[in-house]
């Protein structure tokens, strides 16, 4: 099982590849978390990296390459039955170079309005003790004669992590904007490269997680496959960790 999931900044990559990894017990391989790991060390280099995540500028492929790599062998090592990936590829020639390295066996291309991206971007929140993600956005957009409603309440943090909060450096509303219209430019013939092998599912976001999750699950066959109940376990303890 080699998944990718694709999709604008703000869409719930993070969110729903993790889930569906506990639940299928494989690991969720993020490109933004290896990134933001790599950024931690300090060094010449990683100075002028920070400038380029900072302007929501992709980073060079040598570079994330070297990371997914690094990552997939610990997963061959541990003899992982497969990963969700997430945040790669982002531009054709990376899909291109996936192929060549890993069997991506299915494509799951997450897509919601960009009006609503921008707002959960906004209200994402890390609790920088139990790094519990959390968004104080509540988006309520009534249909329109085209588009549906949709109805995404806010994930609020317990009080314990309330004074806690921390956003990402690159959520701010001009650096969304321009990894939204990297993402259309970059991004979209990465759509259009999986949709021509027959791997893309697309779906269409219309709501919060209690709303979506089933949808998704049925979407992917996996209804019955995941017990609720284990994944809600598993994100508590994370929290209580
Ligand atoms: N596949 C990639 N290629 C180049 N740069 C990347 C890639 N994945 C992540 N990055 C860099 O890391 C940043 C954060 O990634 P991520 O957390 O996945 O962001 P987003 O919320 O925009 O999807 C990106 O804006 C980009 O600078």
């Amino acid at each position: 099982m080699q998944w990718v999931f694709l999709g604008c900044p703000g869409v719930g990559k993070g969110t729903y590849a993790s889930r569906l990894a506990l639940g299928l017990r494989v690991p969720h391989i993020a490109m933004g978390d290896l990134v933001r790991q790599e950024l931690k060390r300090d060094s010449p280099l990683s100075k002028e990296l920070k400038d380029l995540v900072s302007r929501g500028k992709l980073l060079p492929d040598e570079l994330v390459l070297g990371l997914l790599t690094k990552r997939l062998e610990e997963a061959s090592a541990n003899q992982d039955v497969g990963f969700i990936l997430d945040g790669f590829p982002r531009t054709a020639s990376q899909a291109k170079t996936l192929d060549s390295i890993a069997s991506i066996t299915l494509v799951v291309n997450l897509r919601l309005r960009e009006d609503v991206l921008v707002a959960k971007c906004l209200g994402r929140r890390i609790c920088s003790q139990c790094h519990g993600n959390f968004n104080v956005a509540n988006v309520d957009v009534p249909e329109t004669e085209t588009l549906p409603r949709i109805f995404m309440p806010a994930i609020l943090p317990p009080p314990r992590c309330l004074k806690k909060m921390t956003m990402r450096s690159d959520d701010t509303e001009e650096v969304i904007r321009e990894r939204v219209r990297i993402y259309s430019q970059e991004s979209r013939p990465v759509e259009d490269y999986y949709r021509a092998q027959g791997k893309l599912l697309d779906f269409e976001i219309l709501g919060g997680i209690p709303e979506t999750w089933p949808r998704l699950l049925s979407a992917l066959n996996l209804q019955g496959k995941i017990a609720n109940t284990s994944l809600v376990s598993a994100e508590k303890q994370k929290i209580a960790a």
